[in-house]
């Protein structure tokens, strides 16, 4: 089946090349690499198959180009990011347009993500300016002591094709904020939008080495080397799979670099007995079946107490039936594909063991051939237990499992039996439990009475197998920054003449 692609306002803003210091360029190879949208399977366009050799091109160049930007004024570099901030705002529909290609999403969610996108810029152009340092008081009699920011240099920055904007800008906006020159790598599955923000990065006057996007599919593992083992490359931010941060982990080791880890989760979503229950489902519909299932803070276990537990049942169920599943462009759709074959296994393998094991499926349970290899029903299955695949492993996709529980000590002791603590969510009316469960959970991220907690503004990010670092937030500016000390000798002495 087909779904028609509305054109683009600004046709200029499809590239089909990587970006390295401010040229549109191919692989050295001419290697290329097919890109899909995710609906249909039909091939949308051509990358470049990147290899080691361009990899280096785009550190050489963000290289050449760190030291007259590190220079450059924060208030300028704010204006720069200010200006991506309102191109993007201008070009919001397009990049919506990009997204649901390549990515599925519904248009929708794909104009919240541009706009969200958009936000870290702006969010950043206001940070660059309030970086400040300290002044100390040194132990040692007659020393000063004062603290400078610095940017830390070349980073490297590889990103997933959950959010083919957001995760991207997120890296970049602190990054260019702070004074650093970047080389991004685009995810292989989802290059086309990087490319238009690359193309607006020109038209915000953003020097040519400062952002560069390179591109690769097959040969990702390559390029990531480069980057990771690069004594020029200072910095490696990632986002993507625990499996893959380990590895980029290893591989950085040998040049010590500073990293950010924001890698998989594992979300409890925890409904008692006291809370609200319309709010509590529509908490979860927001967080469980966002994008459809396919964020790394979407809910993955959802425990519901006893005394509630049939009723939001129905509810949850109730919601779920409202769904329209199909192509992203076409007139009310809710959800749209899932990324590729590979993501559809695993969510139908995480079915049938739970089914196998004893789990009822409420709803769904199935693929949706008619619509498109990529395509599964939005699922429901009660009485979930803990040895289910799913109570363990991250389904990103859109099936929730409800498992049952009785007490609040209980259940905190299954929700932080997980490897990973990216994002956890609960439901209470009662202040002190507000308190205490939040305190418990051992996670980076906490939503009370709210299933939707991303914002530009927020700290982002994980603790245990999740990851380290944050993004976003006033302290998002600081994972590309390194602080440097200076003490001054010989000062505090008597005013001459004295
Ligand atoms: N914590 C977060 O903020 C966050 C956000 C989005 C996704 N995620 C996680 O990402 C996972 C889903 O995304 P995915 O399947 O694309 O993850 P992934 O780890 O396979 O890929 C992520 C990115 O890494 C690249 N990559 C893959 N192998 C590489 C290698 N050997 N060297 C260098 N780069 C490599 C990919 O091309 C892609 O751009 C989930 O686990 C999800 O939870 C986490
Ligand atoms: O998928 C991970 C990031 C999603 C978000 O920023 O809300």
């Amino acid at each position: 089946m087909g779904h028609s692609v509305p054109p683009l306002n600004d046709p200029s803003l499809f590239k089909q090349q990587a970006f390295i210091n401010g040229k549109w360029v191919d692989a050295k190879s001419g290697q290329t690499f097919d890109v899909y949208d995710p609906a249909t399977h039909k091939a949308i366009g051509k990358m470049p198959e990147m290899s080691r050799e361009d990899a280096q091109l785009a550190i050489d160049a963000a290289a050449a180009a760190f030291p007259s930007f590190r220079k450059t004024t924060a208030r300028e570099r704010s204006k720069m990011l200010r200006k991506w901030y309102d191109l993007m705002v201008e070009n919001a529909e397009d990049i919506a347009k990009l997204i649901t290609w390549e990515n599925g999403k519904p248009m929708a969610d794909a104009k919240g993500e541009a706009t969200y996108a958009a936000n870290f810029f702006e969010w950043f152009s206001e940070e660059a300016p309030r970086a400040y340092g300290d002044t100390i008081s040194a132990t040692v009699a007659g020393n000063r002591v004062f603290t400078l920011k610095e940017p830390v240099g070349v980073c490297g920055l590889i990103t997933p094709w959950n959010f083919p904007a957001a995760m991207i800008t997120r890296k970049i906006g602190p990054a260019l904020a702070a004074g650093c020159t970047v080389v991004a790598k685009s995810p292989g599955e989802t290059p086309f939008t990087a490319a238009a923000l690359a193309e607006l990065s020109v038209r915000a006057g953003i020097p040519p080495g400062v952002v560069n996007i390179i591109t690769a599919m097959k040969n990702t593992p390559e390029v990531g080397e480069a980057i990771t083992s690069s004594d020029i490359v200072k910095k490696v931010s990632f986002t993507g799979s625990t499996g893959v941060g380990k590895l980029l982990m290893k591989q950085s080791a040998d040049t010590l670099k500073k990293l950010s880890f924001e890698l998989g989760g594992n979300a409890p979503f925890i409904v008692f007995d006291d809370a609200d229950l319309d709010v509590a489902v529509n908490g979860a519909i927001a967080s469980k079946f966002r994008s459809s299932g396919q964020t790394c803070v979407c809910a993955n276990r959802l425990y519901v107490q006893r005394g509630i537990y049939d009723k939001f049942a129905e509810a949850f169920v109730a919601k779920v039936k409202d769904f329209k599943v199909g192509h992203g462009y076409d007139e009310g759709v809710t959800h749209g594909p899932l990324i590729h074959d590979r993501a559809v296994s695993k969510v139908e393998a995480h079915v049938q063991d739970a089914v196998k094991q004893g789990g009822k499926v409420l709803i769904g349970g199935q693929k949706l051939p008619d619509l498109g290899d990529n395509f599964f029903q939005p699922t429901v299955i009660r009485d979930m237990t803990s040895d289910m695949a799913l109570a363990h492993e991250e389904t990103f996709g859109p099936v929730a499992g409800l498992f049952p529980f009785d007490t609040e000590a209980e259940v905190v002791k299954l929700a932080n039996d997980a490897d990973v603590g990216l994002a956890g969510y609960f439901f209470s009316r009662d202040i002190q439990r507000v308190y205490r469960v939040a305190e418990a959970l051992e996670v980076g991220m906490v939503g009370v009475n709210t299933g939707l907690i991303s914002d530009p503004a927020a700290p982002f990010g994980g603790v245990k197998q999740s990851g380290f670092g944050r993004e976003g937030s006033k302290i998002g500016i600081d994972e590309y920054m390194v602080t440097k000390m200076v003490t001054l000798g010989g000062m505090g002495q008597p005013l001459q003449g004295e």
